[in-house]
């Protein structure tokens, strides 16, 4: 059965963010991902998660900065050393949330750099960060990102984070398969996952459009989330969407998955 974990970030907003580690559990999740966690200490969350039975599956390194637009420096020539720092920062969290996965944003492309020189920096980036976090049990993780949600972002197409997967080892980094992000760009999403598979560390999903919950759009998520299970996909799909109403009133469509 393919197992959900809570994206608290977006889901649960209806409370304060230290509150909806519970609420989250009492809906029925076993593990919860955010975007970021660096406004709460680390002892503090980690307390919550223990409190309430969760794991901490994701979250997202530094971005930069995210009220200028910013979103991560990965594939930024010139901008190593503050990624480096900011990996090291995620790295601490992820050690005292005992999280596996790190998600390495890769930025904007800006204007007049070549994308040779993003991607040779981007396979850098994460070729150091996957040394560093490997003794930690850590995989960084790249994602495909639409550009109606991220308008420029570097990484767009499952394809494109392979190559660098493939170029560093995917037993190194993985890719963060978002399903949403997919259909915008991509389509044939089951196809693609199967493609991937090896690769795949981590999934998200929302429906499109809109980005609310499974059933709320075009895609027939129980036949997607079968092939998913068949497949052998082990991981974790979190629950990445803004819920349409109240959290748990849109939460009908989790009721097959409950472990
Ligand atoms: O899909 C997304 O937008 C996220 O997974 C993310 O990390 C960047 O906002
Ligand atoms: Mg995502």
């Amino acid at each position: 059965m393919p197992r959900f974990a809570a994206n608290i970030s977006l889901m649960f907003t209806e409370l304060p963010f230290l509150d909806r580690f519970a609420a989250a559990a009492k809906a029925g999740f076993k593990a919860v991902e955010f975007l970021f966690p660096y406004d709460f200490p680390a002892a503090e969350i980690a307390t919550r998660l223990k409190d309430n039975g969760l794991s901490q599956v994701l979250f997202n390194g530094p971005p930069g900065d995210w009220s200028q637009g910013e979103r991560g420096q990965a594939a930024l020539p010139g901008r190593q050393a503050e990624f480096k720092e900011g990996f090291r920062k995620a790295l601490d969290y992820a050690a005292a949330l005992e999280c596996p996965r790190i998600h390495v944003m890769s930025g904007l492309a800006p204007a007049g750099v070549p994308h040779d020189a993003m991607t040779a920096t981007l396979a850098a980036n994460l070729a150091w960060a996957a040394e560093l976090a490997a003794p930690a049990g850590v995989k960084p993780v790249i994602e495909p990102i639409n550009h109606r949600d991220i308008p420029g972002f570097f990484l767009n197409t499952t394809d494109q984070a392979a190559a660098i997967i493939q170029a560093i080892g995917a037993e190194k980094v993985g890719m963060q398969f978002d399903l949403y992000h997919c259909q915008i760009t991509e389509g044939d999403i089951v196809k693609r996952v199967e493609k991937h598979l090896p690769l795949i560390a981590h999934m998200q999903v929302a429906d499109n459009p809109g980005r609310n919950e499974p059933g709320t759009g075009e895609v027939n998520w129980p036949f997607v989330f079968d092939r998913i299970d068949a497949l052998g996909f082990r991981g974790w799909i979190g629950c990445e969407y803004r819920p349409a109403g109240e959290t748990v009133a849109g939460l009908g469509w989790f009721s097959p998955y409950k472990g």
